[in-house]
């Protein structure tokens, strides 16, 4: 198998387009449209629109390597009993089931399965081959298929892209990790859900303890045949 070498922090990484796959996480209108959750819970999405083009570089570069992309598409049903009761700590801790709350009109909208703001963006289109997985909380590991589906296909490198950095994208890493899996976020192909130091400070925890960190140019760089590090 040909082997690739993306240089990251802290350190460059190397590994086979086989054993990798490009997950995006939750790039629903929730989190990267003005009216969605994120928009009307109060957080700042104004720049999200480079963050989608450079996933589609990405997936672009990956489906031409020969990568698995998994895309994740975070929410609940329309009744939200997946989202958990008052005796669910995410009933308490969901920024959408509390601004629904506090706009009830907005009930059955914000995250539920079948509403424009579950839908991926109209810009990022699942091809056949890709895998698209629902998760009900932050971490893509928990209650979903995906360690199996990877497991299954011998995978051992996530190379993550998504909203939020700091919430499901470092979360599902750090699970990731636990799993043994070696993970990398490409840093222009991510946003975080608050101030841009939540974006710093989820990479740096990435970077120091979970990962590597590396960016969409250097990636597509990385994969390109010309450029490639052909280890053995
Ligand atoms: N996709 C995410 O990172 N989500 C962050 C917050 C939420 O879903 O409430």
């Amino acid at each position: 198998m040909q082997k690739f070498t993306l240089d990251a922090r802290p350190e460059a990484i190397t590994f086979t387009a086989e054993q990798t796959a490009l997950i995006v996480v939750d790039m629903q209108n929730a989190y990267a449209s003005q009216g969605g959750y994120l928009d009307l819970a109060g957080f700042d999405v104004s720049a999200t629109k480079p963050v989608i083009e450079n996933i589609k570089t990405a997936v672009a570069a990956a489906r031409e390597a020969g990568m698995l992309i998994v895309w994740f598409q975070n929410g609940w049903d329309s009744d939200y009993v997946e989202a958990g009761g008052p005796g669910s700590p995410n009933f308490h801790k969901s920024n959408a089931l509390k601004t629904m709350r506090k706009h009830p009109e907005l009930q059955g909208k914000l995250l539920a399965k079948g509403s424009w703001d579950y839908q991926l963006v109209d810009e990022l289109v699942p091809q056949p081959g890709d895998i698209v997985l629902p998760k009900p909380r932050y971490s893509g590991f928990f209650n979903t298929p995906l360690d199996s589906i990877l497991r299954s296909r011998g995978i051992r490198h996530l190379v993550f892209t998504g909203i939020a950095t700091n919430v499901c994208v470092e979360s599902t890493l750090r699970d990731g990790f636990f799993l043994e899996y070696f993970g990398v976020v490409l840093a222009d192909a991510t946003h975080q859900a608050g101030p841009a130091f939540a974006q710093q400070a989820a990479l740096f925890n990435i970077e120091t303890f979970f990962g590597w960190v590396s960016d969409v140019g250097t990636f597509c760089q990385a994969l390109q045949p010309q450029s490639l590090a052909r280890i053995a």
